[in-house]
């Protein structure tokens, strides 16, 4: 990448940096034009903010946004990674992947200003689909495909511009609105992966690890591919037509890899049709090259939803109640 071997001059927060030539490739909006609201998500991600943007191209209004802060206190490495994040973020551009805005710099801390998604995290909303008494759930079998279809398109872009997010979960993904028009979108690339969160595992003294959502080439030989995004996408599917169990239930990250590397596999969901399952199970495929790739995905799951419309009829509870509660 151009700015990272750099001609012109350098700034003082990393000589790594040409800054004369990072603005034409990431966006540095200046700080009077974000206005911070108030908090919408916190976790191990960080914080993120609902914010305006005032004097956005056309508009004649503020555009609401997401901000995510960048602790001040935190180390140069989370910097770089930060600014190495923003301009990879910044060359992406999909229906399916939360939008990057730009980035805005103050002598105490960092924003990243993101396209606002209002419904959070798709783990949280299918949690929030289950049932609670003889009300039928807001979801149907065809709207929990449509979001597994939004993610493999967003995968399928990151596939063709070989791009590895290597943390493909449910809980990584964001929703736009939680109302019937909403669209998934995959976000949070790699920002946060040395911050801790309780689905990662330190391997041995390494980083933290997704052990639950991740192939045995990669939690045994640290070996990262398109495929090892599959893998992760497989769990998705799991999650989604669980309505957001955690994956292998009861056991630890080590009992995983353990069962995992000796072939064991996540059992079928009760809402989720055979078809589903083997699409499921073949992101499970030992071997990599055995695995589908992402658009192989997208057209089966395509597919798997046009072949029924009975699919549209809302989850009732005889069918799934005994297994959510
Ligand atoms: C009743 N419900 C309660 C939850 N609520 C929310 C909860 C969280 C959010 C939220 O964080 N929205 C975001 N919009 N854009 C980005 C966001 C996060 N980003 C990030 O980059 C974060 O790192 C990230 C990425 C993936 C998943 C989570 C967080 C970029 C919105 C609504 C709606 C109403």
């Amino acid at each position: 990448t151009p700015f990272l071997s750099g001609s012109g001059g350098v700034s003082s927060i990393s000589p790594l940096y040409d800054w004369s030539q990072i603005n034409d490739i990431i966006h540095i909006i200046p700080r009077n034009k974000i206005t911070v609201q108030r908090m919408i998500g916190k976790g191990a991600f960080g914080e993120v903010y609902y914010g305006l943007l005032a004097d956005v191209a056309r508009l004649q209004t503020p555009l609401p946004v997401a901000i995510k802060m960048l602790p001040s206190l935190c180390s140069e490495q989370s910097k770089s990674e930060f600014f190495v994040e923003a301009v990879l973020l910044s060359k992406l551009r999909h229906p399916n992947i939360v939008k990057f805005l730009g980035i805005s710099i103050d002598e105490n801390s960092l924003y990243l200003l993101l396209e606002l998604m209002e419904g959070g995290d798709l783990k949280s909303f299918v949690r929030e689909c289950r049932l609670n008494g003889d009300v039928p759930s807001k979801v149907s079998i065809y709207d929990l495909l449509n979001l597994c279809i939004d993610v493999a398109k967003g995968c399928e872009y990151l596939e063709q511009n070989r791009f590895i997010h290597r943390d493909i979960a449910a809980r990584n993904c964001l929703l736009s609105e939680k109302g019937p028009n909403r669209v998934a979108k995959i976000a949070d690339f790699g920002m946060t992966k040395n911050v801790f969160r309780t689905n990662y595992y330190r391997k041995n003294g390494k980083a933290m690890v997704p052990v639950k959502w991740m192939p045995p080439e990669a939690f045994h030989d640290g070996v990262f591919t398109t495929k090892t995004d599959v893998w992760g996408f497989g769990i998705i599917l799991w999650e989604v037509f669980t309505l957001g169990r955690i994956p292998y239930p009861g056991k630890s990250n080590n009992e995983v890899m353990t069962f995992v590397a000796k072939g064991g596999r996540l059992d079928k969901p009760d809402q989720c049709s055979q078809e589903t399952y083997s699409l499921m199970c073949n992101c499970w495929m030992n071997k990599p090259e055995d695995r589908p790739n992402f658009r192989n995905i997208t057209e089966e799951l395509i597919q798997i939803q046009k072949n029924s419309d009975l699919l549209k009829e809302r989850i009732t509870n005889e069918k799934i109640s005994r297994d959510y509660n």
